[in-house]
């Protein structure tokens, strides 16, 4: 037990106050308000999947710890997600006690499935508030809630709040202030039989609860309404059989062609900029190791990779329209039928979907995923959905490769963008087809997915998201993405090349060895020993082949010239067909250690994650051989 609940005098850690909550009803909003944290927040059920601890100061200065969980829909897990939520709440962590204080969350326009859990939560007879979430769009909807009826009937405080709004969670913080100072006095906590809770039978308990539920909102809440009008006749096309995969198309094409016609003028603006300081630094400092590094390792390197942040940028800024908006889960229905085609549980959508920013959040999002073999199969092929680390590699190929050209309405480069995703998609599903063929046979799950209501997706969220992004990519060119520049410059550097040495002095140097041994393995598909050792370093992180190559080529310059920006050099060396070679690669690309690590933490065994780096090792190897032959074929 609780040994601040146990002695009020010695309270040795401070008080914690668990959020938990239905699916989608804004715990994490409110998580964010409370904690300053910004963890992610999107319009689906399912977003949330591991428990997040945050500090919230309250009005008298004392400090609490939130803590904030994956969405269930009942205290009888189904899956592994809700299944962490009970185990925090049953305080079966290792080294974690019960939570202090429950905030039972709620989404206000939603009470009628919302109050059931309250209720299940009310049983367990722990100290307990009620935050009842999105109280604006309550009002919006001219909803009314007798708040001081429903605190009396289910025993505890009651307050409103508005995750999405500073100061929303105002009343919430002086609620927990007021909850929190009376606990220790509260006998009922110290002998309640909690501790280890205790709960009746699910089939007996739901028709109970259920029956409770009417009773209770026929007191506080007479006109509880259905899904408001303008959702169902938005969905009558969203969800049509024709016309909504058109909008899906239309809606993925404009993304994609944004993410060039957009990014151009700031694309330009950093690539000036880097070029400017790498000519400063080369006018200024006297020649030597010093001026490489900083000229060839870090403006080159890591510069060259942040060129892309624009584009990263753009993608992000749809996505999280997209999430905000309640799109999502439509598309999924829509999608479903193709995914039970190739095997695969209709719940693979969402983590399949967060792959496409990362794979790692993706594999912990198949937490959802109730079947062990469904679960597996999509963990699979999370990988070949491309994630944003590819879009610099992309992107840098295609602007060299690929002339800006118009096609009908688009832009070719858009379009091949466009195919390189769709490469991806499709891989994935001939993969889990054929894993489900030889592997793992299991029946198809149909899709069971609360439809969220459409938003305008909150100011504050999409500009929380960009910064979110825009902070985690430069961190990442800031720390890895220049720690293995840097390695790699040395590498590239030393032992320097004896005097009268006539082929470039990289040559000479370490990297230039291995990429020469290697290149007798990557000759066939067309990659060059630039290339081969741009992959080793990429290991790591797939956007590192970006800095590593301006950094090996940088190095390749003749003499005292400055080397060219990365692009146009590219354009001028590579035959075309290796570059079509490297974006084939880079579809199936396995090099990403921490999607292995992840792998092997969620499946626990290395088993796994040696088949899928297997696998994708093959796959990419044959499609980059493909792509060689028939770029040559074709004279690319
Ligand atoms: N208008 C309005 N929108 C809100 C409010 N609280 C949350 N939202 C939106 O509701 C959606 C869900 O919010 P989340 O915080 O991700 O919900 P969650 O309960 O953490 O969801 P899971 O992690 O999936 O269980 C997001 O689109 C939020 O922007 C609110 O008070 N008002
Ligand atoms: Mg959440």
């Amino acid at each position: 037990m609780n040994a601040a609940v146990l002695q009020p005098g010695l309270a040795t850690h401070p008080l914690s106050v668990a959020l938990v909550g239905n699916p989608n009803c804004g715990k994490t909003a409110l998580f964010n308000l409370l904690t300053g944290a910004r963890q992610k927040v999107a319009n689906y059920a399912g977003v949330t999947v591991e428990r997040k601890v945050g500090h919230a100061k309250l009005e008298n200065g004392r400090h609490v710890a939130v803590i904030d969980l994956p969405g269930t829909y009942s205290l009888h897990p189904a899956t592994a997600d809700e299944e962490v939520t009970l185990e925090v709440l049953e305080g079966r962590r290792a080294g974690e006690d019960v939570p202090d204080l429950l905030v039972a969350v709620a989404d206000a326009t939603n009470l009628r499935m919302n109050l059931r859990l309250v209720l299940e939560l009310k049983r367990l007879g722990r100290p307990m508030l009620v935050a009842l979430n999105m109280a604006d769009v309550a009002r919006a909807r001219g909803l009314s809630i007798d708040v001081q009826a429903l605190s009396d009937e289910l025993g505890c405080p009651v307050v409103e709040t508005i995750a999405v709004q500073s100061g929303g969670a105002d009343a919430l913080r002086a609620a927990l202030t007021h909850a929190l100072a009376r606990l220790p006095d509260e006998p009922s906590m110290l002998d309640s039989p909690s501790h280890g809770v205790a709960l009746a039978g699910p089939d007996a308990d739901v028709l109970s609860l259920q029956r409770e539920v009417r009773r209770i909102l026929a007191r506080v809440a007479p006109n509880a309404m259905q899904q408001p009008r303008f959702d169902q006749r938005l969905d009558a096309w969203v969800m049509h059989p024709v016309v909504g995969p058109l909008i899906l198309a239309a809606l993925l094409f404009v993304v994609f062609q944004a993410v060039f016609a957009w990014a151009s003028v700031p694309m330009d603006a950093i690539e000036a900029g880097m070029g400017w300081l790498g000519q400063w630094l080369t006018a200024h400092m006297d020649e030597g190791p010093l001026r490489s590094l900083l000229v060839d390792g870090a403006v080159a390197g890591a510069g060259g990779v942040l060129v892309f942040l624009p584009q990263i940028l753009i993608l992000f800024f749809f996505i999280l329209v997209l999430e905000d908006s309640g799109y999502l889960p439509r598309a999924a229905f829509l999608l479903d039928t193709l995914m039970g085609k190739v095997g695969l549980s209709g719940r693979a959508f969402i983590p399949l979907l967060s792959s496409f920013a990362c794979a790692v959040p993706g594999i912990m999002a198949t937490r959802s995923i109730v079947n062990w073999r469904d679960r597996l199969a999509t963990i699979m092929i999370a990988p070949l959905m491309t994630c944003s680390a590819r879009l610099p590699v992309y992107a840098l190929l295609i602007g060299a490769f690929i002339p800006d050209r118009a096609v009908g309405p688009f832009n070719l480069r858009g379009l091949t963008l466009f195919g390189l995703y769709v490469a991806g998609v499709l891989s994935a599903c001939l993969v889990a087809w054929s894993f489900k063929r030889i592997w793992m046979k299991s029946r198809y799950q149909p899709l069971m997915l609360e439809l969220p209501p459409y938003r305008v997706p909150s100011v504050r969220n999409l500009a929380l998201g960009l910064w979110e992004r825009a902070r985690i990519f430069m961190v990442r060119v800031g720390t890895i993405i220049f720690a293995l520049t840097v390695v790699l410059w040395f590498l590239a550097s030393y032992p320097e090349a004896p005097a009268g040495y006539t082929e470039p002095a990289i040559l000479h140097s370490f990297a230039g060895r291995i990429g020469q041994a290697m290149n007798v393995v990557f000759e066939p598909v067309g990659f060059n020993w630039q290339i081969c050792i741009a992959l080793v370093p990429g290991m790591a992180a797939r956007e590192v082949v970006v800095g590593a190559l301006g950094t090996v080529y940088s190095l390749s310059a003749a003499g005292d010239e400055v080397a060219d920006a990365l692009l146009p050099m590219l354009t001028q060396q590579w035959h075309p067909a290796t570059a079509w070679a490297l974006l084939a690669w880079f579809v199936f690309a396995p090099q990403c250690l921490s999607t292995l690590a992840t792998v092997k933490r969620e499946t626990n065994s290395w088993r796994y994650p040696l088949i899928m780096s297997a696998y994708l090792f093959g796959l990419a190897y044959a499609s980059a051989w493909v792509a060689f032959r028939v770029a040559n074929a074709v004279g690319a």
